[in-house]
């Protein structure tokens, strides 16, 4: 089974497919962090972000060993991420890995933008995870607080609506719920319930067929 789980910046999806991976035995693949590897590789050797020629290059060379980086998860490498991502050919490198990832058993929940309309559009379930940017924001700053980071709540949220806008209207794989994905809004649910609401979509898809 391949579980798909779309939605904007820091709506959960990572939590909820890490969570699912876990309940369901499948293995988990957060597609941000492809992206974010491809930003820092092209900051961290000095080159511009809309650098097509070496963007590809980095992509079609990326090792899945370096994906655990702390830094990866910096506010500063999403927003680079972002600009990176709207890049065609760059998307375009990273497509296989992506489906060669949700095609191996038993089973895979791939988390991300474009998983439920572009990687995996035969997706057995697809989860579309929304949460009021606000609360996004808020969640957000918490973490960058318990990683020890300083964090302004307002700076986070003017990020988090950057960032969407930019993944929104980009001309390849937008950011946008697939016809057949199930919307989860987590902003008044807490992990655990946000996880059995996420079981219990998976559960009806299952049963339903
Ligand atoms: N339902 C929830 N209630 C409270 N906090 C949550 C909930 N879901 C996720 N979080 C917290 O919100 C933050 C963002 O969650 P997460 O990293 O899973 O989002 P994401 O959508 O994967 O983000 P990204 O845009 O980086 O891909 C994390 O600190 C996570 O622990
Ligand atoms: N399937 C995906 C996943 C991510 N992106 C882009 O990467 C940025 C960082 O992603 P996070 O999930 O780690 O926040 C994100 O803002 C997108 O621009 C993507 O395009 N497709």
């Amino acid at each position: 089974m391949i579980i798909a789980i779309d939605g904007p910046a820091a709506s959960g999806k990572g939590t909820l497919g890490k969570r699912l991976a876990h309940h369901y035995g499948y293995r988990h693949l957060d597609t941000g962090v492809i992206y974010r590897a491809v930003a820092k590789a092209l900051l961290d050797r000095g080159f511009d972000l809309t650098d097509e020629a070496r963007a590809v290059a980095i992509a079609m060379e990326l090792d899945p060993e370096n994906f655990g980086h702390p830094e990866l998860k910096s506010q500063r490498i999403g927003d680079a991420a972002s600009v990176v991502s709207a890049i065609p050919r760059v998307r375009e490198a990273l497509v296989n890995f992506q489906r060669q990832f949700a095609a191996d058993p038993p089973g895979a929940v791939l988390d991300g933008r474009d998983i439920g309309t572009v990687i995996c559009p035969n997706a057995d379930v697809k989860i579309f995870v929304v949460a009021d940017p606000q609360v996004r924001a808020h969640r957000r700053t918490l973490e960058a607080l318990a990683r020890g980071e300083a964090a302004d709540e307002a700076m986070v949220l003017a990020d988090i609506l950057k960032r969407d806008e930019r993944d929104k209207n980009r001309a390849a794989a937008p950011l946008k719920a697939a016809e057949d994905a199930h919307i989860l809004d987590n902003s008044n649910l807490d992990v655990e319930a946000s996880v059995s609401a996420a079981i219990a979509i998976v559960e009806a898809v299952r049963a339903a067929r």
